[in-house]
């Protein structure tokens, strides 16, 4: 079974509150609720990803100082291993938009259970509860 690394992020704006973006019909798991982020490319790591990716996704600018490592999620899949870090980060440049047509939710930790997502993210979410 293939691991698949992918890199995501809570970006926690000064309420406390956590961006969640809706995964968009035609994808795997589509209307799930899930954290920003996305595969980490060949020879890339994973804050690099993150920084290519919330500028593509959401249109924001951040540093790599800026991402402070969280927990992580491992999840076996039917298709792959999913092992996910995931970053939280409260420092960026920008208004996050829904450049790819994704649905975008800012979201107290408390009130993630109305979100569905993925089933790797069920533990991350219990984390950030207690962090924020
Ligand atoms: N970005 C992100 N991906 C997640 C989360 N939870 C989770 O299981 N995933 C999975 C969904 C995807 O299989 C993979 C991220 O892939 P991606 O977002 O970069 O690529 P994609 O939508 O084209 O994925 P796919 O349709 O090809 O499966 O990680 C999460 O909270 N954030």
């Amino acid at each position: 079974m293939k691991t698949l690394l992918v890199a995501a992020v809570a970006l926690v704006d000064a309420d406390g509150r956590v961006l969640l973006a809706q995964r968009p019909p035609g994808k795997s798991m589509a209307g799930l609720w899930e954290f920003p982020g996305g595969k980490v490319h060949e020879g890339e790591t994973p804050e690099a990803a993150l920084v290519r990716e919330l500028k593509e996704e959401l249109g924001i600018d951040t540093a790599e100082s800026c991402l402070a490592p969280f927990a992580f999620a491992s999840h076996g899949y039917e298709a792959f291993h999913l092992l996910m870090p995931l970053f939280v980060c409260r420092v960026w440049k920008g208004t996050p938009q829904p450049l790819e047509g994704q649905q975008l939710a800012w979201v107290r930790p408390n009130r993630m259970g109305d979100y569905p997502m993925p089933p790797a993210d069920i533990p991350l979410v219990a984390l950030l509860r207690d962090l924020l």
